[in-house]
């Protein structure tokens, strides 16, 4: 069973870029591709610093839990404590969407609801995606669409919000 897992990561709290980059190289020989840092406004309502954000494109034998369990590891490393939702964090390491043998993998368990509910809504997501996967494409409640349309969807203000601000590392 061969996997290809979308990733975000985000912080806002500590060395943002270094948490970032820590994500990056436990991936080892099972990364494919990973965007720029981006500087982003917070998304969700809560007043706080800009994040960091990256997307990342990963392959490799684990089941769509496994993937998150290492988003689970990656935050534990962080010393990331749960407090308010969408709030402040030193690392947030999200299962986008995963394939398996090349097929979209939906869930309903909440526990790993893929692809992610709110990823089409996120332009901390999608424009990193976009950077190193210009076909990119995300199965949605409206079908599957392309990543361009889904930004395309979305406040430009929001998508200009999302600054590139150099490479991961
Ligand atoms: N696709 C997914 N990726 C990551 N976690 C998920 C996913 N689907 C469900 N979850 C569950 O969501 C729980 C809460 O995650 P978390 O605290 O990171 O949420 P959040 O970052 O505040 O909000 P959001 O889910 O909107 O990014 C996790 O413990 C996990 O079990
Ligand atoms: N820009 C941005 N906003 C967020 C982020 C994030 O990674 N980037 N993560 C959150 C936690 O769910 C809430 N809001």
């Amino acid at each position: 069973m061969t996997s290809r897992a979308v990733l975000s990561a985000g912080s806002n709290i500590g060395d943002s870029r270094a948490h970032l980059q820590r994500v990056v190289s436990a991936l080892g020989s099972e990364l494919r591709a990973a965007s720029s840092v981006y500087l982003t406004p917070p998304w969700g309502g809560v007043e706080q610093d800009d994040f960091a954000n990256i997307t990342i494109i990963a392959e490799g034998e684990r089941t769509p839990r496994e993937w998150l369990e290492f988003c689970w590891e990656m935050e534990r490393e962080a010393q990331r404590v749960r407090d308010v939702r969408w709030g402040p964090r030193t690392l947030d390491v999200d299962v986008v969407t995963v394939e398996v043998d090349g097929a979209t993998v939906i869930s309903d368990d909440p526990e790993l609801t893929l692809p992610h509910p709110r990823a089409a809504q996120r332009a901390f997501v999608l424009v990193p995606w976009l950077e190193i996967d210009p076909d990119a494409r995300l199965v949605t409640p409206d079908g599957e669409l392309a990543v361009t349309t889904l930004i395309e969807a979305l406040d430009p203000d929001e998508v200009a919000g999302v600054r590139r601000a150099g490479a991961a590392g």
